[in-house]
């Protein structure tokens, strides 16, 4: 916290200076221009392969879907002669974090630019750390999809800095979403006094439940996969099955022997189903696997988590293509939010028109406002209705 309070204060001070020097430190790059010209965008979008544009624009329907089906209608309605209701509004503009130290994140773009444009976010802007000042090509395909507003080549917590507060180049939002390391996250954290934020969402997690149908190989492929993310991504298996333990064990140790691999994963024994989802809900987990016969029956026991892979559902397909969003939290969050919906981009604006409420309303609102110490509020009402 202390050093990305430093890099925050850093970036409110100076600028764009600061931005292009800690991009120099921390990401080795010399910055040419911070802010990706719409020829540069067009440049590394045009050399992307006809394959990965073809794949894109297929998961990119499909997450479409998924949100058109989420949004929510306004609702207009009425009781005892006033008519109230909600308007939802978008938020106007959105700085969207894409993660991009160790990996490229062309699908975060889209997991959280998709439902921030059918929420109806008007100005959608990025910052992504760049590869030697230049945009990953997927990344400048998705960001001219979306018809972004601007695409900024920095990363850490000086772009976060820089969003919440603005600086030359970079636009101030008021709201910043997506995932990153533990530096982009404490300075999302930092600054969420100022702008609005999406909540945690770090280091990969996940946990998976398995029984005796589960194949032992598919559970560690389905860790390892995980485990890509890097160092910090935290893997848990939990069985109450003594073989599976054992044989997912003997595959991990086989493994990494002479593997210089930089992955953990816990194993944990439960006494049995019931056990291992309560494990699971205290843990609460980003991502949760339920490898078992029964999914539907053990998803009604599950209360914490960001996402569930239903039996043989391999995690990774959610962090993809299936429709659901992997933006999620993770360092306990799922305790008490979700993933990136389009509720993320709209607030409810609730309206009431009182035009002839009923006379016991008016009576308990001037009661309830004379208990409350507000005569005046009381008279406001009284004045009108009584
Ligand atoms: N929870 C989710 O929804 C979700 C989704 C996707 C990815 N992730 C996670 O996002 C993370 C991506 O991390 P990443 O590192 O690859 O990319 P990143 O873009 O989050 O971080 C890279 C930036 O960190 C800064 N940085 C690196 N070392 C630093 C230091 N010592 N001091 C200050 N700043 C420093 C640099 O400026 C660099 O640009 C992974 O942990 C992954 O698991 C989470
Ligand atoms: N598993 C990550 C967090 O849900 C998301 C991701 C992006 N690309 C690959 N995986
Ligand atoms: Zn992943």
């Amino acid at each position: 916290m202390d050093k990305v309070k430093e890099i925050v204060n850093q970036v409110i001070v100076r600028g764009d200076d600061a931005l292009i020097e800690l991009t120099s430190k921390f990401d080795k790059v010399k910055l040419i221009n911070l802010n990706a010209t719409i020829d540069e965008l067009r440049e590394a979008s045009d050399s992307l392969s006809e394959d990965v544009k073809i794949s894109i624009d297929r998961i990119w329907d499909q997450l479409k879907n998924f949100h058109d089906s989420v949004k929510p209608p306004n609702i207009g309605g009425g009781r005892d002669g006033i008519y109230f209701g909600i308007i939802w509004r978008a938020i106007e503009k959105v700085g969207i974090y894409v993660p991009g130290g160790l990996k490229s994140y062309p699908s975060t773009l889209m997991m959280a630019g998709i439902p921030a444009k059918v929420a109806g976010v008007s100005e959608i802007y990025v910052c992504s750390p760049s590869r030697n000042g230049k945009v990953d090509p997927a990344l400048a395909y998705v960001a001219l999809k979306l018809g972004v507003k601007s695409m900024y080549k920095v990363g850490g917590a000086q772009a976060i800095a820089a969003m919440a507060f603005g600086t030359k180049t970079v636009t101030k939002v008021d709201k910043i979403v997506g995932p990153g390391n533990l530096f982009v996250q404490a300075a999302k954290f930092l600054v969420s006094d100022k702008v609005g934020i999406d909540g945690i969402e770090g280091p990969t997690e996940l946990v998976i439940i398995a029984d005796d149908s589960a194949k032992p190989e598919l559970i560690v492929k389905d860790l390892m996969a995980q485990g890509e993310h890097g160092p910090s991504t935290f893997l848990v298996f939990i069985s109450w099955n003594d073989s599976l333990l054992e044989k997912v064990n003997g595959i991990l140790e086989s493994l990494s022997k002479g593997n210089s691999s930089d992955m953990n994963f816990y194993l944990v024994k439960a006494k049995d189903q019931a056990d291992a989802v309560d494990i699971a809900n205290r843990i609460s987990p980003e991502h949760l696997s339920l490898y078992v016969r029964n999914p539907r029956e053990l998803l009604s026991l599950v209360r914490n988590t960001g996402a569930v892979s239903m039996g043989y559902t391999p995690p990774a397909i959610i962090d993809y293509a299936a429709g659901p969003n992997h933006i999620l939290p993770t360092n306990g969050w799922s305790r008490f939010r979700g993933g990136i919906t389009v509720y993320d981009f709209l607030k409810p604006i609730m309206y009431a028109d009182a035009m002839s409420p009923s006379k016991d309303l008016v009576r308990a609102s001037i009661t309830l406002a004379k208990y409350e110490g507000f005569q005046i509020h009381g008279e406001s009402i009284g004045e009108r209705y009584e």
